[in-house]
């Protein structure tokens, strides 16, 4: 049996990264970019009105006022979009909207409703506002070569925006990885079927396809067995020509119908552990072959959400270009009980109340107790200890992706 520590650097060292793609700024959103985006041009590409109104020269307005307008001689149209380069004549103005290229010796935009308005040959200023007032310089957000967006940044409406801005219509990207999820068990009915006596429903794979699209990862195949030896072999077989990971729950603890281990064997897949000291999850194997990460979670409920979230959920992540989520820390509410040589996880509620995380676990501390989900919006961990954590003590805690600290 090894550690929770042993077993993430294990993980981590078959951990894998996707192949980078490029995929057009429609189907961007939620993707991990693979690439540096670089400003193609300044931004603004070219000094622009940021009004509707004239251009001038500052001093032929400078003393213009209400009760002592100055008049200024109109010439010329610049409308946003005019590849026109215009030059502005001492004494004169030019009428621009709001996006239009300033023209050659205009230093300032004074708005429309400074003046007497559009539509005349002679126009009268009103105020003149600051010298260079109203005009979005060239560069003044962002240079040419300048980086935009970093390797790895998960795209959102922010980074589609930028894109699009700069005009780039596609970006490399990684992959979502393809999930394969295996359920094994006889007693298994789904959801919707009518239950035998002894039979129960067939949670696993409803929870954790669900659970893994948070990360946005494709479930490819999901599956329902029987516990027989060669129906596993068969489905891992399958599994591994489609998923990049490989999930199974049930069937990997001592059983007599406990058959992932030598199913995997009999697939060539490598094993690198089959026991953690942790409560729930401790029967969970690791196997990888040929880019292949295969995880074998505990049958019960919780346990495999628990294994699911701890070591499969950071992994999708990762191969996806981003990285396994931060834990943080809260205050006891109410005493943790810690198991003597296991590290323990259990579902639990953080709230933000006067100025601190606190955080409150389940009473249903069973395995096969998944409604202690209901409700959580974190799961909560403690290492090996002989006593319970008494409220007041620092926790651990993972925020469901779904959740918010409320
Ligand atoms: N002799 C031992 N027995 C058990 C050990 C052990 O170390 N020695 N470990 C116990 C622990 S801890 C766990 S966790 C379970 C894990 O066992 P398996 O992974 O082999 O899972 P199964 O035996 O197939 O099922 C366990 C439990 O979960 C229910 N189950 C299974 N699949 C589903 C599903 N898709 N949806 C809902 N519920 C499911 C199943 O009916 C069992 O009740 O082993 C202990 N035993
Ligand atoms: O590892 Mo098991 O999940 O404790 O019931």
């Amino acid at each position: 049996m090894i550690s929770v520590e042993e077993a993430h650097k294990i993980i981590n060292a078959y951990s894998l990264l996707s192949e980078p793609e490029d995929i057009p700024i429609a189907n961007l959103l939620g993707r991990r970019l693979a690439e540096d985006i670089v400003a193609p041009f300044p931004q603004p590409r070219f000094h622009n009105a940021a009004m509707d109104g004239f251009a001038v020269r500052y001093d032929d307005v400078a003393t213009a006022t209400k009760e002592h307008p100055i008049s200024l001689q109109a010439s010329g149209e610049l409308p946003a979009g005019s590849a026109e380069q215009l030059s502005l004549a001492a004494g004169k103005c030019i009428p621009i909207m709001t996006g239009a290229k300033m023209p050659d010796g205009a230093d300032t935009v004074v708005k429309v409703e400074e003046t007497s308005g559009f539509g005349a040959s002679e126009i009268s200023f009103y105020s003149a506002g600051k010298k260079g007032r109203n005009i979005r310089l060239a560069g003044e957000e962002i240079q040419s070569g300048d980086c935009l967006i970093r390797k790895g940044t998960l795209v959102t409406p922010a980074e589609i925006g930028t894109l699009a801005t700069f005009g780039i219509h596609q970006a490399k990207a990684f992959r979502k990885p393809k999930l394969a999820i295996i359920a094994s068990g006889s007693e298994l009915r789904e959801p919707g079927e009518t239950l035998g006596d002894g039979e129960i429903y067939n949670s696993n794979l409803p929870l954790l396809s669900s659970a893994a699209r948070f990360s946005g990862a494709e479930v490819v195949m999901t599956k329902t067995l029987r516990d027989a030896e060669h129906e596993m072999t068969d489905a891992l077989g399958s599994a591994i020509l489609q998923a990049d990971i490989v999930v199974t729950t049930g069937g990997v603890s001592e059983g007599a119908y406990d058959f992932v281990r030598t199913a995997m064997e009999k697939r060539g897949v490598e094993a690198h552990f089959a026991k953690v000291a942790q409560k729930p999850g401790m029967p969970f194997y690791f196997g990888t072959k040929s880019r292949r990460l295969l995880f074998g979670l505990p049958g019960n409920p919780v346990s495999a959400f628990m294994n699911f979230m701890e070591y499969v959920y950071p992994e999708l992540l990762k191969f996806a270009g981003g990285e396994a989520p931060i834990k943080s820390q809260g205050v006891l509410q109410a005493p943790f009980k810690c198991e003597k040589k296991k590290h323990r996880f259990l579902f639990g509620t953080v709230r933000f109340e006067a100025g601190e995380l606190r955080c409150t676990p389940t009473g249903k501390t069973g395995s096969h107790m998944l409604t202690a989900m209901l409700g959580a919006n974190a799961i909560l961990e403690a290492p090996a200890n002989d006593a319970p954590l008494p409220a007041g003590e620092k926790i651990i805690f993972s925020l469901l992706p779904w959740a918010q600290i409320f």
